[in-house]
């Protein structure tokens, strides 16, 4: 990658990326599209990577965030069908009517809000709508049969106004007590029962429910989480088939030494060598996303867990070595190194959180060196 100039890289496979996203497309009914949800720069792996190995592998669309996500994907000459999934500002309704990306919309008001742009701007293109369901998820969405149809109508009075979509979400597709699931399933039905006929896309899938309830994709699934090769529930229910993750970090030891019985190390002197000891210094730290919580983890060295001894800095932090290491030796993070591997999964677990939020918490110093 140009421009590097520390040994400290996300190194993201994209083989992997496409060996997962093709794995869902293939079990997908007819008719039912996959659409990548590449929010947050792609999890944390490069959104405009994630988005071409996501169409490369059978993807017809993608789900963003925010609506300057969606603009980036456009820059990058993108211009499949792209839904931001939040709530926009309705004073961007003709930019997103030009750009045919698709607004998410949760309540009435905003549709009058943003009709009233789009009256003014004399947009060409109307802007395409998905409506919101909240069945349970308890963020946004409409909540009651009567508020759905008079928003529907309202759709349908207005040539400004393209309704394209309907979708919920499910806030325990991932757990294997499905009675809450069931719920918004019912909820669901209700709602969109409450409609004489459906817009042309349908989807209530997060990768959990098109894991574990495939019966309820619709025509359309959200697919995040399980394309960058990570398990939704964690380690709480089993894969139906393999995935791949995606992502590794690795970097090398800048500074290797022994200190003496009696050293300390790190900030606030915390840790303190019992005995001699060889220590290696990585560059790699709190401003890379790479948490203080991990003090304590581990790191591989030569297909070896090494301790992260004293506290993370902000752009360095220092590991136990079995034995005299030279300068330049590689560090896995992430990753296989041998017989060894330590997974998103097992730093969410040891910082007391999910691999999303680790994955998305990588910051931009960090760069990402794309493979395959
Ligand atoms: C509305 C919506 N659809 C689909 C997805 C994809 O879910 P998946 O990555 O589990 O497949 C998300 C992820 N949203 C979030 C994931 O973590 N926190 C969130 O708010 C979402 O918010």
């Amino acid at each position: 990658v140009v421009g590097v100039h520390r040994p400290t890289q996300l190194v993201i496979d994209r083989q992997a990326l496409r060996e997962n996203i093709h794995a869902a497309v293939s079990r997908l009914a007819d008719g039912c599209a996959l659409f990548m949800v590449v929010k947050a720069n792609g999890y944390g792996h490069g959104a405009v990577q994630v988005a071409q190995a996501a169409k490369d592998a059978g993807a017809t669309g993608f789900c963003v965030a925010i609506l300057d996500e969606a603009l980036e994907l456009r820059a990058a000459g993108f211009n499949e069908p792209i839904l931001v999934l939040g709530v926009s500002d309705p004073a961007d309704a003709p930019l997103m009517a030009t750009q045919r990306i698709s607004a998410t919309v949760a309540a009435q008001d905003w549709l009058v809000e943003a009709n009233e742009y789009l009256t003014l701007a004399h947009a060409a293109q109307p802007l395409r709508v998905h409506l919101g369901l909240d069945t349970g998820m308890g963020r946004i969405g409409f909540k009651t049969p009567a508020a759905l149809q008079s928003a529907v109508a309202y759709l349908n009075d207005n040539d400004t106004l393209d309704f394209e979509g309907i979708f919920t979400h499910f806030s325990t597709a991932d757990s294997a007590d499905d009675r809450y699931f069931k719920q918004q399933v019912t909820t669901w039905k209700t709602l969109t029962g409450a409609l004489d006929q459906l817009p042309r896309y349908v989807h209530v899938s997060n990768s959990a429910t098109s894991l574990w309830h495939a019966e309820c994709n619709a025509n359309m699934v959200r697919f995040g989480v399980a394309g960058y090769g990570l398990n939704p529930s964690g380690t709480a229910v089993k894969l139906p088939y393999t995935l791949h993750p995606a992502m590794s970090l690795t970097s090398e030891l800048v500074h290797v030494k022994k200190v003496a019985a009696g050293e300390s190390v790190g900030y606030g002197a915390t840790y303190t060598a019992s005995q001699a000891e060889w220590v290696g210094t990585v560059p790699i730290g709190y401003a890379d996303g790479y948490e203080r919580r991990l003090q304590g983890f581990h790191v591989l060295v030569d297909g070896q867990p090494c301790e992260i001894i004293g506290r993370v800095c902000m752009d360095q932090l220092m590991v136990r070595l079995p034995a005299e290491y030279q300068r330049g030796t590689q560090v896995t993070l992430v990753g296989r190194d041998g017989d060894e591997t330590i997974s998103l999964q097992d730093v969410a677990d040891y910082c007391g959180t999910i691999h999303y939020e680790i994955a998305c918490g990588f910051t931009s110093r960090l760069p990402r060196c794309y493979r395959h």
